[in-house]
C-alpha cells in the first residue's frame, strides 16, 4: 500500500520536484539509521576500485535500496537501478535517484508485462555486475542477452529463491561467472529472513485488516527462516500458531518451538490467517481453499505472487470485492476468502518492507559483496562471502551500538594438541 500509493499531486499532473523531495526525505531517513552502510561500507567501497564499474541494482526499489544504489554511485560506480518485483517500486524514490543522475529503468504502478520490459531494458544497458534479488535480472540477461551474460563479471544474490536458481544454473553448466549468495551470509538470513520478515509481515497483515493477533489461529506454510520469524512474532502477540511443513527436520523444529504441526487438511479448517513462506509455487491452491473456513485471510511472505494460487481462487469465485485497503475478497459459493496484496509479498507490497536496521546489514553484505567480486579473482560458480567479511559487518553494527566483546585469552583456547600429538599413525 505504502509503496504504490500515488503521490498526492498525481491527480493534478506530476509535480516532479515534490516527488524528488519526498524521495530524498525517505532516503535521508534510511541514511540516518544505517551505521554500517555509513561507515564500513562507504570506507570499503570508496577505495576507487568501483570507479566506472557498471553495476545493476535489482532489488525492491524503495528507499533502503535507493541508499545502497547511492552509496555505490558515490563510490564511482555506474549504477543502473531496477525493481525486482512489479508491485514494490516507489515513485518518489525513482524520482530522487534520477535526480541524482542514477539511471532507473523502472516505474511505480507497473504490471508483470511492464516489469518484463524494464528488466529487458536493464539487460540492454549491459551491466558488468548485478546485485540481484531472486536472480530476476540474471536469468533474463541469460535468456535475452547471451552476449552480455557471457561477459558478466559477477552477481551477488539477495534471497533464498535466487540462491536456489543460481545453484540450478550452475548444476546445468549455465553459470559462466562467479555468483555470491548474499543470502547465505549469516548477517543476512539470520536477521533479514527471520526478524525482518517476522516483524513486517505481521505488521502488514494486521494493519491491512485491522484485526487482532491474540487468539487468532495463524497457519504458517513453510517453516524456514522466514516462517520461523513470522511464527515467533505472532506467538509473542498471543496468536495460536499452526505450521505446515514438508521437511521433517523443519517440522520437528516447529514442534519443539512450541507450535502445533499438522497437514494442511488438519489445520486449515480453523484458520483465521494463512501465511505462505515456502519459496515454491502453489503452496495454497484448490484443495487448501476448499479446506478453509468462511472469512479466512490469506497472504504471502515468500516468493513473488505464486504461493497463494490467486488464479485458481479467481476461477472458484463467483465475484470479487476490492476492500478499503490492499485486500480483495473472493466470494465462493459457500464462503468468502480474503487475499492481501494480491498474493504478492505482503510485507513489501502491502507494507514498508524490512526495517532500516535490518537492511543496513543486508545491504552491507551486498555492498561488500560487490566490492569483493570486483577485487577478487574467482572461478565461475556459486560462492559464499568469506566469513571474515560477514563478521566485520556484525562487528561494525555492534560498534555502532557501543557493544564491545571479549577476545578469548590464551588459557581459554584449546587447539587439542595435547591428544592429537599423542595419536600415532
Ligand atoms: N518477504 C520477504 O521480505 C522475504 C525475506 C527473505 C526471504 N523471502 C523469501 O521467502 C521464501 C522462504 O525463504 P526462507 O529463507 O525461509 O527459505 P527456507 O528454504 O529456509 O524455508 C522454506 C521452507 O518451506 C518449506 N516448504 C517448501 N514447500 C512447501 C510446501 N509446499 N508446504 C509446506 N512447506 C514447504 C521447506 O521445506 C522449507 O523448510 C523464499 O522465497 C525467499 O526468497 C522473503
Ligand atoms: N524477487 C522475489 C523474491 C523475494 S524478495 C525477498 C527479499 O526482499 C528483501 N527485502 C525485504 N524488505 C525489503 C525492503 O524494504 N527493501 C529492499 N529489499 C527488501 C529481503 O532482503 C529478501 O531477501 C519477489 O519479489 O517475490
Amino acid at each position: 500500500m505504502d509503496q504504490n500509493t500515488p503521490h498526492p499531486t498525481d491527480h493534478n499532473g506530476p509535480d516532479i520536484q515534490a516527488l524528488v523531495d519526498e524521495g530524498r526525505n525517505r532516503i535521508d531517513w534510511v541514511h540516518r539509521y544505517s551505521p554500517v552502510m555509513n561507515g564500513l561500507v562507504r570506507r570499503t567501497v570508496g577505495d576507487g576500485s568501483l570507479a566506472g564499474k557498471r553495476i545493476a541494482v535489482v532489488v525492491h526499489l524503495e528507499a533502503k535500496t535507493a541508499y545502497l544504489a547511492q552509496v555505490l554511485a558515490d563510490a564511482g560506480a555506474d549504477v543502473i537501478a531496477a525493481g525486482s518485483n512489479p508491485f514494490t517500486t516507489n515513485a518518489s524514490v525513482v524520482a530522487a535517484l534520477r535526480d541524482k543522475g542514477i539511471r532507473v529503468v523502472s516505474e511505480a504502478g507497473g504490471t508483470h508485462a511492464t516489469w518484463e520490459e524494464e528488466l529487458r531494458a536493464a539487460a540492454d544497458l549491459e551491466p558488468d555486475y548485478i546485485i540481484d534479488d531472486g536472480a530476476e535480472l540474471t536469468m533474463r540477461v541469460g535468456i535475452h542477452r547471451p552476449d552480455v551474460f557471457k561477459r558478466l563479471k559477477g552477481v551477488s544474490e539477495e534471497t533464498t529463491t535466487g540462491t536456489a536458481r543460481l545453484h540450478a544454473m550452475a548444476a546445468a553448466g549455465k553459470l559462466p561467472f562467479p555468483a555470491l549468495t548474499a543470502n547465505d551470509a549469516r548477517c543476512k538470513h539470520l536477521f533479514d529472513n527471520r526478524y525482518g520478515t517476522g516483524q513486517t509481515t505481521v505488521q502488514a497483515m494486521l494493519m491491512l485488516t485491522n484485526r487482532q493477533a491474540a487468539g487468532a489461529v495463524c497457519v504458517i506454510v513453510g517453516y524456514g527462516y522466514v516462517g520461523r520469524g513470522i511464527a515467533e512474532y505472532l506467538s509473542k502477540l498471543r496468536a495460536k500458531v499452526r505450521v505446515v511443513e514438508v521437511d521433517p527436520v523443519r517440522a520437528l523444529e516447529a514442534h519443539i518451538d512450541g507450535h502445533v504441526v499438522g497437514t494442511a487438511a488438519d489445520v486449515l479448517p480453523d484458520a483465521d490467517f494463512v501465511i505462505t513462506a515456502t519459496g515454491g509455487m502453489r503452496a495454497v491452491t484448490t484443495p487448501e481453499f476448499n479446506a478453509l473456513p468462511d472469512g479466512a485471510i490469506l497472504c504471502n511472505a515468500g516468493h513473488h505472487d505464486l504461493e497463494v494460487d490467486v488464479e485458481a481462487l479467481a476461477t472458484m469465485a463467483q465475484r470479487t470485492t476490492q476492500g478499503a485497503t490492499d485486500m480483495v475478497t473472493y466470494h465462493l459459493p459457500d464462503k468468502d476468502l480474503h487475499v492481501l496484496s494480491n498474493g504478492a509479498l505482503v510485507n513489501i507490497a502491502g507494507g514498508s518492507g524490512h526495517p532500516v536496521e535490518i537492511m543496513d546489514l543486508t545491504f552491507a553484505v551486498q555492498g561488500l559483496g560487490a566490492h569483493y567480486l570486483v577485487n577478487t579473482p574467482m572461478d565461475p560458480g556459486v560462492h559464499v562471502l568469506p566469513r571474515a567479511v560477514d563478521d566485520s559487518i556484525a562487528a561494525a553494527k555492534l560498534d555502532s551500538l557501543g557493544v564491545t566483546l571479549d577476545a578469548p585469552r590464551s588459557e581459554q583456547t584449546d587447539n587439542h594438541a595435547d591428544f592429537i600429538d599423542r595419536i600415532t599413525l
